[in-house]
C-alpha cells in the first residue's frame, strides 16, 4: 500500500531521513520507535507531505505521491495525526470532524455530518460533540487528532505519539479503539515512546536512529536485538544481563 523508495530528507548537514526505503502491506499495522530526535516525525511529514523529500520516492496504492501536497495526499486516503495536537481554533469537536470528512472524505450534506459524527463517536469524544476543541484536555486532544484523522476515511492511519501522557486504563481503551479502526481494514504506522503498548498493538517494530531504518520485523524479535537495546535504551546488552 505504501512503498518508500530510498527517501531522504535533511536540514542542512542533518540527515532526518535517511535513504529509507519501507514497504507497508494493506491491513498491516506498524510500529516506529528510536530515541528523540532520531527521524520519526519527520518521516511523517515526509510520508503526508507537510515537508518536501530531497530525493527519493514515495508511492501510496500503486501512485506516485512524491510531489503531490498534504491534501491531495490525504483525499487519497493518508490520514495523520500531529505529536502536539493541531485543533482547528474557533471549532467545536464536531465543526472539525466535519471538515475532515468534507474535504479529506469528499462528503457533503447529511453524509458528512452522519460519518463526521461516526468518527465522533468511535472514539469515544461525543459528550464533546459541540464544545470547542480549545476546551478539551490533553488526552482528549489526542483523540481529537485520531477523530480528525478517522473523518478523512482513511486507507492508512499515521499516528504520532497519541499515547504519550495516556494512564495505562487509557491506553486499554486507546487500543480498543486502534483494534476496531484496524479490524475496519485501515493500515496503521504508529511512532510510540510506550513501547509495551506498541508491541502488544503492531505486528511489526522497524527501530529509527539518525533517519536510517536499523531493524525491521517481529516487534519481540526486534526489542531483543542487541543493537536495539544498545541505541534506543542506551543500554548494552551484555551490560543489562
Ligand atoms: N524544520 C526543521 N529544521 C531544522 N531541524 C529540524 C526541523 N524539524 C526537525 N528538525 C530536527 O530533526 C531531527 C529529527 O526530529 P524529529 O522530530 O523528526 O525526531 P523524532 O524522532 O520524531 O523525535 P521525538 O521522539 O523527540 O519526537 C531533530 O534533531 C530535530 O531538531
Amino acid at each position: 500500500m505504501l512503498e518508500l523508495k530510498n527517501l531522504t530528507k535533511a536540514y542542512g548537514a542533518l540527515r532526518v531521513v535517511d535513504d529509507m526505503t519501507l514497504e507497508i502491506a494493506q491491513g498491516e499495522t506498524l510500529g516506529i520507535i528510536g530515541p528523540n530526535g532520531a527521524g520519526k516525525t519527520s518521516l511523517f511529514s515526509v510520508i503526508a507531505g507537510q515537508v518536501a523529500a530531497d530525493s527519493g520516492e514515495i508511492r501510496f496504492c500503486g501512485q506516485d505521491v512524491t510531489r503531490r501536497p498534504p491534501f491531495e495526499r490525504c483525499k487519497a486516503g493518508l490520514g495523520r495525526t500531529f505529536q502536539v495536537p493541531r485543533p482547528f481554533h474557533g471549532m467545536t469537536v464536531f465543526e472539525s470532524a466535519h471538515v475532515a470528512a468534507s474535504f479529506g472524505a469528499g462528503l457533503s450534506g447529511q453524509a458528512a455530518s452522519d460519518f463526521a459524527a461516526q468518527a465522533v463517536e468511535r472514539t469515544g469524544l461525543l459528550r464533546h460533540l459541540n464544545e470547542p476543541c480549545s476546551s478539551l484536555t490533553l488526552l482528549d486532544r489526542k483523540r481529537m487528532e485520531l477523530t480528525r484523522a478517522l473523518a478523512t476515511n482513511p486507507k492508512m492511519l499515521l499516528l504520532d505519539e497519541i499515547g504519550g501522557g495516556l494512564t495505562d486504563h487509557e491506553i486499554h481503551e486507546l487500543i480498543d479503539i486502534l483494534n476496531q479502526i484496524r479490524d475496519s481494514g485501515v493500515s496503521i504506522v504508529w511512532i510510540e515512546h510506550i513501547v509495551h503498548a506498541l508491541t502488544s498493538f503492531v505486528d511489526r517494530l522497524i527501530v529509527i536512529n539518525f533517519g536510517r531504518k536499523i531493524a525491521d520485523g517481529n516487534p519481540k524479535e526486534v526489542m531483543a536485538l542487541p543493537e536495539v537495546h544498545e541505541i534506543y535504551m542506551g543500554v548494552d546488552i551484555d551490560d543489562a544481563a
